[in-house]
């Protein structure tokens, strides 16, 4: 099975007001090659006294400043979006200390207002947008309206305080993680939204973005709170092949409790936040060791990370996008979350688009299902043309004694052909629903089994 490696693309965020009224200094550069991020690391001083040494680390993709299209493109949604219509499971997960820029990135500035989702501004129409709704945007530039090919269906969760809520339906809290052969990990009752064209995906995905849990604190004054995952499910219309989808990851940021002087109900939020992140960097750090790889993946120690776990070492396709702040300030957050991003580099994934389980039984269904209406057909067609023959005048049908005798015997032979097919009609019937009984008691014992073995992981 082909590996390929998560893509990671670091985005450097321009000072802010507060950062330069402070005198803080860039202490991170992006070079020409739009790939390298250099900076000044600190180490022990030497014998000459010097205490730091310029380093630099390479990704697949770096950039610096605000132009969200050049974050877009050096991305490469549009492929990406083209493996998630193919079947992949796409993920784009935003990694970065608190306030570097991440819900920028994916979401866009402030100023872009989704609070009302009837009236929440169009890709393309502002050119400030952030990665999601750009791609929403592509998506449906790629299908058309209404499309053909797929259908398009939203889901948007956060995780707050190691609980999964639905945005989408705020009423729907601490949603519970399951598994099943068919979809690995997923979360139970979670409201998936169908969107025909671009402004349902927009509104959904405004709609979520209003109902997040966002605080203030003393580095960002919209700090999210919670992990969030919007995610879009794109089926077949055909129903041929596998389900793809690509979600979009916005984490809550790492800080500093000391810096952010955090207290009471934040505290507690901040303290989960920084555990869950923990954990991700457990994850990642296991999985970029070739050593470790083979062995215990902690990812049953977080929800963030069994909701990841296909995106981090699994079968989907990953881009992790690391932001970082260029303040001299936060020199040692950016490199952590650089040295973070350089490990997740190394995470091996197996991009396979799942393929759906020969379902022997439901075939069998459908070619019996296939004949049955064939033989139908084929019944009634005959039963015309005997009614046709019965009504025709006697005069003609006692043409001669021969023909009468033939015409005779061929209504009585149809006679026979439709007896035979009402039978084998009613036989087949007898067998389909036979196997749709079957087919329902394996479908049960299958969930059965899927509960046990469920609950025997979770032990
Ligand atoms: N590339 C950028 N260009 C201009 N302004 C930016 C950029 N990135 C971030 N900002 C601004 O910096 C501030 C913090 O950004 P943002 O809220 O996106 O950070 P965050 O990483 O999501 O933080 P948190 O983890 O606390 O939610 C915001 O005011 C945002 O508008």
């Amino acid at each position: 099975m082909m590996t390929e490696n998560i893509q990671v693309l670091v985005r450097v965020r321009p000072l802010n007001e507060a950062e330069r009224a402070r005198g803080d200094h860039e202490c991170i550069h992006v070079t020409d090659d739009c790939r390298t991020v250099q900076f000044v690391a600190p180490v022990a001083p030497d014998r000459r006294g010097a205490k730091s040494v310029v380093k630099a680390l390479t990704f697949d993709g770096a950039l610096c400043g605000s132009q969200q299209s050049e974050v877009f493109r050096a991305s490469k949604i549009t492929q990406l979006l083209r493996d998630a219509l193919e079947g992949y499971a796409v993920t784009i997960l935003a990694y970065g200390q608190t306030g570097s820029g991440k819900t920028f990135t994916m979401t866009g500035p402030e100023s872009l207002d989704y609070s009302d989702a009837e009236q929440a501004p169009l890709p393309g129409e502002h050119g400030a947008a952030g990665l999601i709704p750009r791609a929403l945007g592509e998506l449906f530039t790629m299908l058309g309206t209404p499309s053909h090919s797929h259908f398009v269906r939203a889901s948007y969760l956060e995780l707050y305080n190691e609980a999964i809520n639905d945005l989408l339906n705020p009423e729907s809290t601490n949603l519970q993680l399951r598994w099943q052969a068919k979809t690995g990990v997923f979360v139970e009752n979670l409201l998936q939204v169908d969107c025909e064209g671009v402004a349902d995906a927009i509104a959904v995905f405004a709609e979520g973005t209003r109902n997040r849990k966002v605080g203030s604190h003393l580095l960002n004054k919209d700090s999210s709170r919670s992990h969030c995952i919007m995610t879009l499910y794109l089926p077949r219309k055909d129903l041929r092949g596998a389900e793809g989808r690509i979600c979009f990851v916005d984490l809550a940021g790492s800080e500093r409790l000391m810096e952010t002087h955090t207290t009471g109900e934040a505290l507690k939020e901040t303290s989960h936040i920084n555990k869950s992140l923990f954990v991700l960097g457990n994850v990642i750090s296991a999985l970029a060791d070739p050593r470790k790889r083979a062995g215990h993946i902690p990812y049953r120690d977080s929800k963030l990370t069994r909701l990841l776990m296909d995106s981090l070492g699994g079968e989907g396709r990953t881009l992790m996008l690391a932001c970082c702040s260029p303040s001299s300030l936060y020199l040692d957050e950016t490199l952590n979350t650089l040295h973070f991003a350089s490990r997740a580099k190394n995470v091996q994934n197996r991009p396979v688009v799942p393929q759906p389980a020969v379902d022997t039984q439901a075939m069998l269904i459908q070619q019996l299902q296939a004949t049955l209406v064939s033989l139908q057909e084929e019944n009634a067609c005959l039963k015309l043309r005997n009614d046709a023959r019965a009504s025709e005048p006697a005069a003609s049908s006692t043409h001669t004694g021969s023909s009468s005798m033939s015409a005779g015997s061929e209504i009585a032979a149809l006679l026979a052909d439709v007896r035979q097919l009402r039978t084998s009609n009613e036989l087949i019937q007898r067998s389909h629903d036979a196997l749709l009984r079957e087919n329902q008691q394996l479908k049960t014992k299958l969930e059965r089994l899927e509960k046990v073995f469920y609950h025997s992981e979770e032990k």
